[in-house]
């Protein structure tokens, strides 16, 4: 049984609590925006795809319950509640990117005037419902042209990457993105083996990627963050594979604290880096990573583990959740489920028509 990041059937919505893993399997509740405000702020979900997809549910739940007295009052309702999903986190896009699409949809559908006030409520429903089950299938072809592309390099050989933070299961509605690469190399039988750094202060690698690989009997091996240079240097790693929050329209790329470095010890080593990064997450209304938002985290969040203070109190803290690796250093390309690209390539693939194509 594959882990489940949500459950939405019906418009019975509720999360994984992530923050209670790998020690207890817990679900909560979403029955409106505010709820799902609240986990996506709290990183009870995380994972670029899978806030976008709570965000999008949540707007989904909420507006199964509501009478709407006209278009305009539903147009602004929606409007109000997708503005307000998208200060819950402003580093990936992937909520940005929901609140473009839904919004663009439903005032073609209020401009058509062909359809009735509950019509077009339902169809914003609909289509704030797809982004779940567009996700997998997203996943694994994404992961499928990473794999194949990884593989043409170590002809017949089983590989071993390194892989940071948590793009699995746990990340997504499904299968992963940078962790769906590593998944579909298991299921070819040609990984020899993952290895996960912790990630700190969150550890989204050794909480959740972890227990994904143990979950899914993938040969994995746990790493701190600091070992990951050596890694590279003395444990024949055949390529890092990393997930996104943001590639911009150069290919610069946001994702979790410690990407960059994993990049720049890459390029000494000259182990081929990789990008996994769904249309969902990529932006290429932002020309470079100097324009992307990096979003600083509480110190709490690194003093202490489940309460327990690790640090001396009192001590000042710098808590920056993400930080941006720049094209040059992406030396295998961006994975998307267009293919494997170079940065160059990524404004012809990835306009907002396309991507709005590509997702219904
Ligand atoms: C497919 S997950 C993409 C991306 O999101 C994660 O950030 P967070 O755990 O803070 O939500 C991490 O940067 C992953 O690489």
């Amino acid at each position: 049984m594959a882990l489940q990041s949500l459950h939405y059937t019906n418009g019975q919505f509720e999360v994984l609590d992530q923050l209670l893993l790998p020690h207890e399997i817990k679900y909560v509740t979403i029955k409106n925006c505010e709820d799902g405000w609240n986990v996506i702020k709290r990183m009870q979900v995380r994972g670029a795809p899978l806030i976008g997809i709570v965000a999008a549910l949540s707007l989904a739940v909420e507006l199964r319950a509501m009478t709407f007295e006209s278009t305009d009052h539903l147009f602004e309702h929606v409007t109000k509640q997708l503005e307000y999903l998208v200060t819950s986190r402003p580093t990936a896009v992937n909520i940005s990117e929901v609140n473009d699409q839904l919004l663009a949809k439903l005032l073609a559908d209020v401009l058509s005037k062909k359809l009735s006030l509950k019509e077009i409520q339902e169809r914003v429903i609909t289509e704030a419902e797809a982004y779940e089950l567009a996700d997998v299938n997203i996943n694994m072809t994404l992961a499928r042209h990473g794999a194949e592309h990884i593989l043409a390099r170590y002809q017949g050989q089983s590989v071993r990457i390194l892989t940071h933070c948590n793009t699995g299961s746990l990340a997504t509605a499904g299968y992963g993105t940078a962790l769906g690469v590593v998944r579909y190399l298991h299921e070819q039988k040609r990984l020899e083996r993952c290895f996960c750094t912790e990630t700190r202060p969150y550890n989204q690698g050794s909480r959740l990627t972890a227990f994904e690989l143990v979950h899914d009997k993938i040969p994995g091996t746990l790493i701190c963050d600091s070992m990951a240079s050596v890694l590279m240097k003395e444990q024949n790693i055949s390529a890092v594979v990393v997930g996104a929050d943001r590639v911009v329209a150069n290919g610069d790329t946001a994702n979790k604290i410690g990407t960059y470095q994993l990049a720049v010890a890459a390029k000494y080593h000259k182990v081929p880096f990789y990008v996994a990064a769904p249309g969902t997450s990529i932006d290429v209304n932002l020309s470079s990573g100097d324009e992307i938002e990096i979003e600083e985290r509480p110190s709490s969040e690194m003093t202490a583990i489940n309460g327990v203070a690790i640090a001396a109190p009192g001590i000042d803290c710098w808590n920056p959740a993400f930080d941006v690796t720049p094209a040059e250093l992406i030396t295998g390309g961006i994975i998307t489920e267009l293919g494997v690209l170079a940065p160059s390539q990524l404004e012809d693939k990835f306009t907002t028509k396309d991507r709005e194509k590509k997702m219904f």
